[in-house]
């Protein structure tokens, strides 16, 4: 079934958007729906090496508007070579994390300004957004202490800011659902794995209608 939507999931640190959307994904593939599952930063091999660059923990020296404009390169070329594809041939593509990242991380935690960094990312892409966002909202705290009791995640250089830039970044997000509110909605995060799949599945499935 060809869907024709890119669908995006965005939230703090921990708040399982990649094991929600693998739940998601088994979902629609029963569906025999056409689907595509990516990220950002990555998905593509340009993108991945950029992605090591920025997410070294080494690298403490990075400047924030050297970081704003990886971010952006890397979706860029992720954006153009692999997710408009997809969209083309009717795929539904779903992707771990997007502009509204760096909206609330760069633009908002960060201090660049929300504006400013909508302007390089209008540079890198357009004004391409997705068509649905998927906020999970749960307070830092939550997250930071599931990402740390989980000793397989690879620990990155954002995941070691500050409890306050965690707080910011969470801030950042609330502002992006009061200005996208008919694009951004938020799931309660902070509930068992299942409940939260079952309230992504609802707004998810309200948008696979309204394309039909
Ligand atoms: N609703 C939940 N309740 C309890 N634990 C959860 C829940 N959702 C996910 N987890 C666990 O929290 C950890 C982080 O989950 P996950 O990697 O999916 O989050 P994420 O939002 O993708 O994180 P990040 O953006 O930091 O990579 C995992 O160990 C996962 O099993
Ligand atoms: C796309 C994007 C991401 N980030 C941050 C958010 C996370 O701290 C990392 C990505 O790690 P994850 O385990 O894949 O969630 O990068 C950001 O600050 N700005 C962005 O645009």
């Amino acid at each position: 079934m060809k869907r024709n939507l890119f669908i995006t999931f965005e939230g703090p640190e921990g708040a399982g958007k990649t094991t929600i959307l693998t739940k998601i994904v088994e979902r629609l593939e029963q569906l025999k729906i056409d689907i595509m599952a990516t990220r950002e930063p990555g998905g593509i091999e340009i993108a991945e090496k950029i992605r090591e660059v920025i997410l070294n923990p080494e690298h403490t020296a990075m400047d924030e508007r050297t970081e704003a404009l990886l971010y952006a390169a890397a979706r860029s070329q992720h954006f153009f070579e692999k997710v408009e594809p997809a969209i083309q041939k009717g795929k539904l593509v779903l992707c771990d994390r997007f502009i509204d990242s760096s909206l609330a991380y760069q633009g908002y935690a960060r201090g660049i300004g929300i504006d400013e960094v909508l302007a390089i990312n209008e540079f890198a892409i357009g004004k391409r957004m997705p068509d649905l966002t998927i906020l999970f909202d749960l307070e830092p705290k939550v997250g930071l202490a599931r990402i740390h009791s989980h000793n397989d995640r690879e620990v990155n250089r954002l995941d070691v800011e500050s409890l306050s830039f965690h707080e910011k970044v969470r801030e950042g997000y609330q502002l992006l659902v009061k200005r996208y509110p008919n694009r951004i909605k938020v799931v309660n995060a902070d509930q068992p794995i299942d409940k939260v799949v079952e309230d992504v599945w609802h707004l998810l499935s309200e948008t696979l209608e309204e394309s039909k």
